[in-house]
């Protein structure tokens, strides 16, 4: 008889994800499985995978179990691993309230990226405190064809680079990772934003990801636009001493962040669960190693 494990579908502005429940970390997600269950075309479909394991039962998480109970152990769609997923973190966060782990309010989650505080609220968006954006110093530039923009480096706990263009269609296709340049800046590869204004402190952006390819949103890549935005506009919470709240519209929906003038940033959206299901151990064992 096969074995069946469950799995559920949710997503966060329209970044997709398979959840995997493992809380005592018993299942084995080799790159290439996590591959096979985000193939939209021959798996399950997904951007990416948000395995929810105990922190106790996870070497990277273990020291994190007196903080946080669960650790949201994320996979990009290539089935490379991440230190942090701003839409993966509220959708673990659905997850957990939707199987009766916790309730609305506030509860943490421990990721890669550290502790994440996290609060459900009752209309049904959630807000994750980010941590603070790191602005690694060094000019870096992003191309498309024949355009070429200079972009901010800006890490949330994974590596970005933001680039303010006229026309969104600019950035083309997005089906491969445009080049980002000097290399050596990004040694593990980097998620890069495209980002037009919209009005005062409102802008939209696309975003190819790192191991995903074009997404339709992305909530570290949001947090990473705003610190972007609110330098390019003086509006820096540190210097000016005076929360910048930005929108950022996504593909997907929309997105508000805070940051705050001692460097905490604040990300506030939706996440929703539309799927259970099951699958079988042996299809992903044999059909993907
Ligand atoms: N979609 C995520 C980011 C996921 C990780 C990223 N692709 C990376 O490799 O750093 C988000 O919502 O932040």
């Amino acid at each position: 008889m096969s074995t069946r494990i469950a799995f559920l579908k949710g997503h966060g502005t329209e970044n997709d994800f398979v959840i995997v429940p493992d809380p005592d970390n018993a299942l084995e997600l080799s790159p290439a499985a996590v591959a096979a269950l985000c193939d939209r075309r021959a798996g399950l479909g997904g951007d990416g995978v948000l395995h929810v394991v105990r922190s106790a039962a996870h070497p990277e998480a273990r020291g994190m179990a007196d903080e946080a109970e669960w650790f949201m152990d994320y996979r990009n769609g290539d089935g490379s691993v991440a230190e942090m997923c701003g839409n993966g973190v509220r959708v673990f966060a659905r997850y957990l309230q939707h199987a009766g782990h916790v309730a609305e309010g506030d509860l943490t989650i421990a990721t890669r990226a550290g502790v994440k505080s996290v609060h459900i609220a009752k209309d049904g968006d959630i807000t994750v405190g980010m941590g603070r954006a790191r602005l690694p110093e060094g000019d870096v530039t992003v191309t498309v064809g024949e355009h070429s923009w200079p972009a901010r480096n800006v890490n949330m706990g994974n590596p970005h680079a933001v680039a303010f263009v006229a026309d969104l269609a600019h950035a083309g296709d997005l089906y491969t990772a445009p080049p980002v340049s000097p290399a050596a800046t990004y040694p593990d590869g980097v998620n890069v934003e495209f980002v037009v204004d919209r009005g005062p402190r409102h802008v939209a952006m696309r975003v190819h990801e790192r191991g995903s390819g074009e997404t339709r949103s992305c909530g570290t890549g949001a947090c990473a636009v705003a610190v972007a935005a609110a330098r390019r506009d003086g509006t820096d919470p540190a210097a000016t001493g005076t929360p910048a709240t930005y929108t950022v519209d996504v593909p997907g929906g929309r997105l508000v962040i805070t940051e705050r003038p001692d460097g905490e940033i604040e990300m506030t959206g939706p996440a929703v669960i539309v799927a259970e299901g099951e699958f079988d151990a042996e299809w992903l064992a044999h059909a993907f190693g």
